[in-house]
């Protein structure tokens, strides 16, 4: 067997002792299916001292993980570290322009500076893998751009932050508030070190960024991504949609539409019978569509140590293994050049679930501004009478187009009997383009 791959990881928390755990566990497997051993050599965090439950005897420590990239026994570099800039991009930029492999779990780094990371790890002519990034432990990197490539993918929808469908799902079926679940979801190790990053949907955004560009052979745009998070998702809408037939996601949506691109993240409202309404809990997915494969459904834990490190270490043993991929994935897409689509030409379904004082005019109110807009309703649902006092009222659209229903929804939240914010969900059919 040839001699072992050596690796430096930098950042030691919920990943980087998970990846020690597994090359650890799973050495003699690993080092069948790499052709050689793959050992953790050197070490990068912040507290030398703390417990992290893996044992780090013998290897050697870097206050400073850059010095790490530059040890001249470090082959391949891992950065768990975090953060779009700082340390991490600059551990990775000294790693590539030492010529040195590098995997990283860092969506955040890859949605923003990943076309110029790429760039330089080509021009280096060493790997830059980054399956953990999206979707933790379900190798949806490799199946979009090595096992699809075959296709002309048209959409990709995924859950991809586990951390919110988690919360999503303890608060339909335990009835908990948001902020208990918040909590347990940071101490189980799935939220980032900020969690308004999960919350926010800003880290499902880096993902669908990351996989729009290899889904499209476009550059990674993160701007290019409309982004809403789920922390206006109440209890009231969850119930009332599983009434409606529909459970609440916050779906990643990446699809050729008339006119380009489009690219957003939003709690969605989607039928029960489809597969995605049932990936629960930290449970993520990905459903590829493609010309000659069709439907395409991967699921599997989205985070935490176990499946985050999965992904890192399958990369190691690509790398240990000479199995090289161009980080992008391959060119010749016809989506490559097509603009991206800005949110407000999205057409499709609404639900609207009003807090309304309960007297006479108020849904012909409501009902004729929607009209005004253009906007036809599917159906109306009014719970109860209380003359008076607040009753919800829901009402579902036929598609219409999101100026015209942002512009109609303006005009009924400034309504003297709408008594709160309307709350505003996309119905998403997900029928197979
Ligand atoms: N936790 C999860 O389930 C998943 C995390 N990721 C990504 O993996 C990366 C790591 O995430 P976690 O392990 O959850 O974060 P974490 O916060 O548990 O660990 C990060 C570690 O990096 C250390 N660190 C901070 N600054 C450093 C520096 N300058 N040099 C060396 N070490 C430094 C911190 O002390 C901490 O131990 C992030 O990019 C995250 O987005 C990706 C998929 C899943
Ligand atoms: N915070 C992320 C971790 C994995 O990427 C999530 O909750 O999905
Ligand atoms: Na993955």
């Amino acid at each position: 067997m040839s001699r072992p791959l050596s690796v430096g990881v930098a950042g030691l928390g919920t990943v980087g002792a998970g990846v020690l755990t597994v090359l650890r566990q799973n050495a003699a497997l690993i080092a069948a299916r790499a052709g050689r051993p793959i050992a953790v050599t050197a070490v990068s965090a912040r507290d030398r001292s703390r417990d992290r439950g893996v044992k780090l005897d013998g290897l050697r420590w870097y206050e400073d993980a850059a010095s790490m990239a530059a040890d001249p026994n470090v082959d391949v570099v891992v950065e768990l570290v975090g953060g779009s800039d700082g340390p991490a991009k600059a551990l990775v930029e000294a790693a590539l322009a030492a010529g040195k492999p590098v995997v990283t779990a860092n969506k955040a780094l890859l949605a923003l500076h990943g076309a110029a990371l790429a760039e330089q790890a080509e021009k280096a002519g060493v790997a830059l893998a980054f399956e953990a990034a999206v979707a933790g432990g379900i190798p949806a990197i490799k199946g979009l751009r090595e096992g699809l490539a075959a296709n002309r993918i048209s959409r990709v929808t995924g859950i991809l932050n586990g951390t919110c469908n988690y919360i999503l799902t303890c608060m339909r079926d335990q009835k908990r508030e948001f902020g208990d679940v918040l909590a347990e979801a940071q101490k189980l190790g799935y939220a980032e070190a900020d969690p308004s990053f999960d919350i926010d949907g800003v880290d499902a955004a880096h993902k669908l960024a990351i996989l729009a560009a290899l889904a499209f052979g476009r550059p990674v745009d993160f701007s290019a991504v409309h982004v809403e998070g789920i922390r206006h998702v109440s209890a009231l809408d969850i119930r009332l949609a599983e009434e409606l037939g529909y459970r609440i996601k916050l779906l990643g949506i990446a699809s050729e539409v008339e006119g380009g691109v489009s690219a957003r993240v939003h709690p969605c409202m989607v039928p029960v019978a489809h597969p995605i309404a049932v990936v629960d809990g930290v449970y993520n997915a990905v459903v590829a569509e493609g010309d000659f494969v069709g439907r395409v459904v991967l699921e599997g834990r989205g985070a935490g140590a176990g499946p985050t490190a999965s992904a890192v270490v399958a990369d190691l043993i690509d790398i240990a293994r000479g199995r090289a991929t161009p980080v992008w994935g391959a060119a010749g897409n016809a989506l490559a050049q097509t603009p991206a689509v800005p949110m407000a030409q999205h057409h499709g379904a609404y639900y609207l679930r009003l807090m309304v004082l309960d007297r006479p005019g108020v849904l012909a109110d409501v009902t004729g501004v929607l009209r005004d807009h253009g906007i036809s309703l599917e159906s109306m649902i009014q719970r109860g009478r209380a003359p008076g006092e607040a009753v919800p009222i829901v009402l579902t659209t036929h598609d219409c187009q999101e100026a015209a229903m942002r512009g109609a929804l303006a005009r009924i939240a400034a309504l003297e009997s709408v008594l709160e914010p309307p709350a505003l969900i996309r119905i998403e059919t997900l029928t197979t383009a």
